[in-house]
């Protein structure tokens, strides 16, 4: 289990920059995620950690030792990807143990390696199969076999390809159980890749999100949710994701204290930006946005203090008894929220809103997050 760093890897293919300058650390026995849509990088970085691939420039380093120019078979890593690799003709068993006899498991007594095994086939719930030929197993039972054999030897670093894009949803979540609990309690490093926000979010202890072969987003799920850095990561993170509303900048000092106001028209009053609390120098005024999730919203009775008007434009049932709905504000601004569950609250209604002031969030135009909270004008600041 090793810790892995990469410093400024750059790959490119012909005009596609597939990886700029990536620099990340993977800690040692924890999980990583690597997220984004297609053709972001994903696999370009991990066939670079893996030897499969040679960065153009840049270095790869697992436990402080320059691995970039070490062939696939000398990083000591496992690999587990979309379609099941075993090795048929062998009982689930068999498959465990044989990579243990070609290399690595030497210095295990037959008892002990015997024990190590019956652990892993508990965890990846195989035990009840064990003495099965893998020829006859279903796709699902072969793919578990696939993640015990990656693992059997505690390599330094188990890479995992999409594992569960070609497993039904009930042996999915299994296998994402199985391969959790190798991470907490055997403490394997694991480099993860997928396109679903969900399983990353349910998996990682860390996600890296990538956008065009840059890192966007690298921080624990619930962080990365809550704060994203960017507006991609608010928008890629979330179903539906993140609402991005314009918003207005001024110069609004307080005393001695610098700051800036915001206003926006989900916002009936202004809020405020203390200079203190701004990632980086205070923002130029002018045009920017605010980030507030769907979930966040609120509809509530005409009247209640700090609600604008709007109108719902459309409404459709989702899960939980939820209502998902398209909105826009008076003054023409789109939304999406996600209603509590209850009774339909109709299409093409006028309706009030409440955007709770202590969740939003202040981004550039550009999608660069400005601050993670605002604060009301009439708030006390610090003399
Ligand atoms: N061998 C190659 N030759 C040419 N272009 C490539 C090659 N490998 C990757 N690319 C390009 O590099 C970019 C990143 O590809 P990569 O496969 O790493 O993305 P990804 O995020 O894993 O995508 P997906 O989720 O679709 O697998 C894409 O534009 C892809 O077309």
């Amino acid at each position: 289990m090793s810790k892995i760093e990469l410093e400024s890897i750059t790959k490119s293919y012909g005009p596609v920059v597939a990886a700029n300058a990536i620099s990340t650390v993977f800690e040692e026995s924890s999980l990583t995620c690597l997220l984004g849509p297609s053709g972001c990088g994903k696999t370009t970085l991990l066939r670079i950690i893996a030897g499969l691939e040679t960065p153009d420039a840049g270095r790869v380093l697992f436990d402080g030792e320059d691995v970039t120019n070490l062939s696939v078979g000398r990083r000591d890593i496992g690999m587990v990807f979309q379609y099941p690799v075993v090795y048929r003709g062998l009982t689930v068993y068999e498959n465990l143990e044989l990579p243990l006899r070609q290399r690595g498991g030497g210095n295990m007594s037959a008892s002990q390696r015997k024990e190590w095994i019956d652990r892993l086939l508990s965890i990846l719930n195989l035990t009840a199969r064990a003495n099965q030929v893998v020829d006859g197993l279903d796709n699902e039972s072969r793919q578990k076999v696939a993640v015990g054999r990656a693992v059997v030897r505690r390599p330094k670093v188990v890479i995992f390809d999409e594992p569960v894009t070609n497993v039904a949803v009930d042996a999915k979540i299994e296998i994402q159980r199985g391969i959790k609990q190798l991470s907490r309690e055997i403490g394997q490093t694991i480099l993860y890749v997928t396109h679903d926000q969900t399983e990353a979010m349910t998996l990682a202890d860390k996600i890296i999100l990538l956008q065009s072969g840059n890192i966007v987003e690298s921080a624990k799920p619930v962080d990365v949710y809550n704060n994203p850095d960017s507006a991609f990561g608010g928008y890629f993170l979330g179903s539906p994701g993140m609402n991005f509303i314009a918003a207005e900048l001024e110069r609004a000092d307080r005393g001695q204290a610098p700051g800036m106001r915001v206003k926006c028209s989900v916002l009936p009053e202004p809020l405020w930006l203390p200079a203190d609390d701004a990632s980086g120098d205070l923002p130029r005024p002018g045009a920017a946005l605010i980030g507030i999730r769907p979930e966040e919203i609120q509809i509530v009775e005409d009247g209640t203090p700090g609600a604008v008007r709007g109108r719902v434009k459309a409404a459709a049932l989702v899960g939980g008894g939820r209502w998902f709905l398209d909105c826009v504000t008076a003054e023409g601004d789109e939304f999406k929220m996600l209603s509590a569950a209850g009774a339909d609250p109709g299409g093409d209604t006028e309706k009030s809103f409440l955007f709770r002031e202590s969740v939003v969030r202040l981004y550039s135009e550009e999608g660069n997050r400005i601050a993670r909270a605002l604060v009301r004008e009439d708030a006390d600041v610090p003399a």
